[in-house]
């Protein structure tokens, strides 16, 4: 667990960037820190691993006050990713990843290696291993970033709006595998974000900052999106806050009809839907069992005919739900 308590930050100018936060960030947790500019984010994160130095208060990692700790230890022991990744320009993505093994004393051998694993973990393409950072996208980048913060094993994650220069598409796969990544590695990872459906999506807890550094609310996402606190969470979280509160709920069983014959498949996979001429009307988002009623719902809204696509594991149609079978379930 890494504590704030009473944590101040004012900086030489005299602007105060946080004020006596007082928070609990669990282990083995994605924890995130959003809300508007300047309130006092990426300080928060950046006196967790002493890049900056607080000025009041005290920050403590499993019980123990991290200024009793030499920075640059600590700092080993902490994984820290930013915006555009910070990678080494003169380096290749794998001597990237190595970088603090070999700081560490690790055999080159090994440390190779073992960056070579962590790549492929992180969902690069090993055959990128080679290149120089610039000749990479910027998604391939963010992967290589995450994979050299986690090459020394470290407890604990930092990162600082890491998916804020991708493109959307390539953003929500990086957010996707960030969490299939922390499903196995189950780091205690502290993220900073100015995008409230990014913290949603990924936290397990989020507090929300307002300017000056204050703590407006430290919640799971579908409390903060039930229950905001107050007004300034409530204008943060946004107007359509109830729409999606239904990413958090997931009933044991949508009422799903049997696959109609108006649904083309191959192989049992849908493929578009039959109109009365015979041509083929492309399908719209499809969900899986055990998916969001936010899913359903979308899967719904997005059909040309009304009927949102239930599939399998493997893409196959198992059947179908309308708006009637997703306010049944609203209501149950
Ligand atoms: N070195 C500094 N000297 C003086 N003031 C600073 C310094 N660094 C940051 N600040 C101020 O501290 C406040 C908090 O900054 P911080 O970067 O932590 O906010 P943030 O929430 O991460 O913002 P953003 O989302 O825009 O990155 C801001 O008012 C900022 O101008």
């Amino acid at each position: 667990m890494i504590e704030f308590e009473d944590v101040t930050k004012q900086y030489p100018d005299g602007t105060v960037a946080v004020d006596k936060l007082s928070l609990r960030i669990p282990s083995n947790q994605i924890t995130v820190f959003v809300g508007p500019s300047g309130c006092g984010k990426t300080t928060s994160l950046r006196m967790i691993n002493r890049t900056i130095e607080r000025t009041g208060g005290t920050i403590s990692i499993d019980g123990e006050d991290i200024n009793g700790k030499d920075p640059v230890t600590l700092r080993r022991g902490i994984g820290y990713v930013i915006q555009n990744a910070g990678l080494f320009p003169h380096k290749t993505v794998v001597d990237n990843v190595a970088t603090v093994p070999k700081l560490l004393g690790w055999d080159k051998r090994k440390a190779h290696s073992t960056a070579m694993e962590l790549l492929e973990r992180v969902g690069l393409d090993i055959k990128l291993a080679e290149r120089y950072p610039a000749q990479l996208s910027g998604g391939q980048q963010q992967r290589v970033g995450v994979a050299r913060a986690l090459a020394a094993d470290p407890a604990v994650m930092l990162m600082d709006e890491p998916f804020s220069a991708v493109d959307p598409i390539v953003r929500h796969q990086l957010q996707e595998e960030l969490l299939r990544l922390q499903r196995d590695i189950g780091k205690t990872i502290v993220f900073v974000t100015h995008d409230i459906d990014e913290a949603i999506k990924l936290g397990d807890n989020v507090a929300v900052l307002q300017v000056g550094g204050k703590l407006a609310q430290f919640a799971p996402p579908a409390e903060l999106l039930g229950e905001p606190a107050d007004d300034f969470v409530r204008g943060f979280v946004g107007q359509d806050r109830g729409y999606r509160a239904l990413t958090f709920v997931h009933p044991e069983e949508l009422p799903v009809q049997p696959v109609p014959d108006e649904l083309a498949l191959k192989d049992g996979v849908p493929v578009g839907w039959k109109n009365g001429s015979g041509e083929l009307l492309p399908l719209g988002a499809v969900f899986k069992r055990g998916d969001s009623l936010r899913a359903a719902l979308d899967a719904v809204l997005t059909s040309p005919t009304g009927c949102g696509i239930c599939v399998d594991d493997e893409g196959k149609a198992v059947g179908v739900i309308d708006q009637a079978g997703v306010a049944e379930a609203l209501r149950s």
